[in-house]
C-alpha cells in the first residue's frame, strides 16, 4: 500500500484492516505476532518527534538509574496525541476476544468489559490511574531489559509495541526479545525486527502452552537489543494504567 492511500483512512480502519484470525493464530503459537503496515514513516517521524515536548508527558524514566537497562522513555499524560488514542482504542476491541480465549484455556477470570473506556474506569477504581502509554527512544549502547509490563491487580494481558525508524536504515541492532520459560526446561527465546510504523501485539504476562493435560501457563517477558548505531524510537501502547 503506498503513503497516500494509508494516510488518507483513518487509523481505526487501518488497525481493523489486519488479518486478525492469521494475527490471533500467531499469537497462539509464538506470543507475539506482527500487523501490517499501520503508520506512514511521515506519521511516524511526527510521532517521534513528540518526544522533545514536554507537555504531552507526565514522567521521563531514566533506564540506567532503575537498572531497567539503558535509555529513556516517557509516559503520556492522560491527553494522548489523537493517533496515539485512537490506535488504543482500535486495538482493543480485536485483542479483547484473544484475552478472554487466553483466560479461559487458563482457567482465569476475565473481567475486561468490551469497552475500552469502562475498562480503564475499573483500573481507576482500583487504584490504577496513571497513564501507561509510553513513548521510547534509544540511542547507541541503549537496551531494555527482559520485563513485564505489570503494574498491579488490574492486568490486560496483550500490548502493542510500534516501530517508529526503519531497522537497518535508522538504527542497527535494537532486536525486540521474548522469552518463554519452559517447565523442567531451559528458556527459549525469541528476535523481532520492528519494521517502521508495523505493530507487534505480545503477550503482557505468559500465554497458555498446550500440554498433555490442557493448559499449562508459559511465562514471558519482553526486552530490546542493544542499539548498536543510530536512534531507535517506539509507541508502546498498554490498556490497564499504571498504579
Ligand atoms: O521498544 C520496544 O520495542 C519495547 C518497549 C517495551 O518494553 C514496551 O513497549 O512495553
Ligand atoms: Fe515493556
Amino acid at each position: 500500500m503506498t503513503d497516500t492511500i494509508l494516510s488518507a483512512r483513518p487509523v481505526a480502519d487501518r488497525v481493523a484492516g489486519t488479518d486478525w484470525a492469521a494475527l490471533a493464530g500467531e499469537l497462539d503459537v509464538h506470543g507475539n505476532a506482527l500487523t501490517g503496515g499501520l503508520l506512514t514513516p511521515a506519521e511516524c517521524r511526527d510521532i517521534a518527534a513528540l518526544y522533545d515536548e514536554p507537555a504531552h508527558f507526565r514522567t521521563t524514566v531514566d533506564m540506567a538509574r532503575h537498572r531497567f537497562g539503558s535509555g529513556e522513555y516517557r509516559y503520556f499524560t492522560h491527553e494522548l496525541p489523537e493517533v496515539v488514542r485512537e490506535l488504543r482504542e482500535a486495538f482493543y476491541p480485536r485483542l479483547l476476544p484473544v484475552a478472554r480465549e487466553w483466560a479461559e484455556r487458563l482457567g482465569r477470570p476475565a473481567p475486561w468489559p468490551d469497552r475500552l473506556e469502562e475498562w480503564v474506569a475499573m483500573c481507576h477504581a482500583a487504584g490504577q490511574a496513571r497513564s501507561a502509554q509510553i513513548l521510547l527512544r534509544y540511542g547507541p549502547g541503549d537496551w531494555n531489559a527482559l520485563h513485564r509490563d505489570v503494574f498491579g491487580d488490574m492486568l490486560f494481558p496483550l500490548q502493542v509495541v510500534i516501530g517508529l525508524d526503519a531497522p537497518g536504515v535508522d538504527y542497527t541492532g535494537g532486536e525486540f526479545l521474548m522469552t518463554e520459560q519452559r517447565p523442567r526446561a531451559q528458556t527459549r527465546g525469541s528476535a523481532t525486527v520492528l519494521p517502521q510504523g508495523h505493530g507487534l501485539v505480545f503477550t503482557t504476562r505468559d500465554r497458555p502452552v498446550a500440554s498433555k493435560r490442557g493448559w499449562s501457563n508459559g511465562p514471558m517477558r519482553h526486552g530490546v537489543s542493544t542499539v548498536r548505531s543510530g536512534r531507535r524510537h517506539t509507541l508502546g501502547l498498554v490498556f490497564h494504567d499504571a498504579a
